[in-house]
């Protein structure tokens, strides 16, 4: 058995298709839960803004309060749908993510939920790097304007399986995230997340394979469907790659679910033969993972 993975298990990424109505949204997204859980899922992650479009203009009418914890149905119907999902198929879900309202501050963060086979919140990781670019003629996005950013590196632990990174979209961008979800013991990084038709072809695969090689770890990267009628095209192209940097599974544009096999043999395989682990020169640089860190576990 691996030094990081207690079990080898099946991951489903749902690659959903989101339209403006939230009460259709939640319903698809379960249904297509289900469809991953019967097809063997054990994980099942879900994409950036799965209850709604992706824009700014969006997030304040699709918020929901998620505290106190558990929150009621009618603050947060995307919580007790994930909730009862989880229950329900017996499998760990990657709630991700959903606009979220903070009652006290007013403020809105892009936050997403893990939750266990017993349909408990594990944990929440609200977005720590925010989607501001602007490049001419192609895209300007200023998440900024209606979000306020998270600010911790989330590890979590699901018993049955070990640590996994969480961290949302453009904060896969941030290598520091994945080094220090890895170097704490995570031996996956999930990534929900809506790349664009212009970053997308750019630099989604080339994230998500820098991401497994620099830290010899499996990356998941978790796409809404395309959309051309909405006002955000999203990338698609929902993928799983190994710790060797392969890619295991790639999907196209349109509505689908990626699997892949999820091996710890894999990643002692990687880090024998290329033993970055025990090779770093933390007396030449520092190692972001010892200094100070707010993260969750
Ligand atoms: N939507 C995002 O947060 C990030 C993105 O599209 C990109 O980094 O490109």
């Amino acid at each position: 058995m691996s030094t990081l993975l207690k079990k080898n298990f099946k991951i489903g990424l749902i690659q959903l298709s989101s339209g403006s109505d939230k009460q259709k949204n939640l319903a698809h997204a379960r249904e297509k839960v289900l469809e991953a859980a019967k097809a063997g899922a054990n994980v099942i992650v879900l994409p950036e803004c799965f209850n709604s479009p992706y824009g700014c203009q969006y997030f304040p009418d699709y918020a929901e309060s998620i505290e106190p914890s558990p929150p009621s149905k009618e603050d947060s119907p995307s919580w007790h749908m994930l909730s009862s999902a989880a229950a329900e198929t017996n499998t760990y879900i990657v709630g991700a993510s959903i606009p979220e309202l903070e009652p006290k501050t007013k403020k809105y963060f892009n936050t997403a939920f893990v939750f266990n086979p017993e349909g408990e919140l594990l944990a929440t990781h609200r977005k720590t790097h925010l989607f501001d670019i602007d490049i001419p003629g192609k895209i300007k996005f200023i998440e900024s304007d209606v979000l306020s950013a998270g600010n911790k590196v989330t590890i979590v632990d699901l018993p049955e399986y070990g640590k996994i990174g969480l961290a949302i979209c453009y904060d896969v961008r941030f290598p520091e995230l994945a080094m220090i979800a890895a170097r704490k013991g995570a031996f996956l990084l999930v990534y929900p997340g809506a790349f664009n038709t212009t970053t997308g072809p750019m630099h989604w695969s080339l994230q998500a394979r820098a991401r497994a090689m620099d830290n010899q770890v499996y990356v998941a990267m978790c796409s809404p469907a395309r959309d051309t009628e909405a006002t955000y095209h999203a990338y698609g192209h929902t993928m799983v790659v190994n710790p060797n940097a392969d890619v295991l599974a790639e999907l196209e544009e349109k509505e689908d679910i990626a699997y892949a096999d999820i091996d710890g043999s894999k990643i002692d395989e990687t880090r024998k033969g290329i033993p970055l682990y025990t090779q770093r020169r933390f007396d030449v640089y520092p190692d972001v993972s010892a200094g100070k860190v707010r993260y969750e576990e």
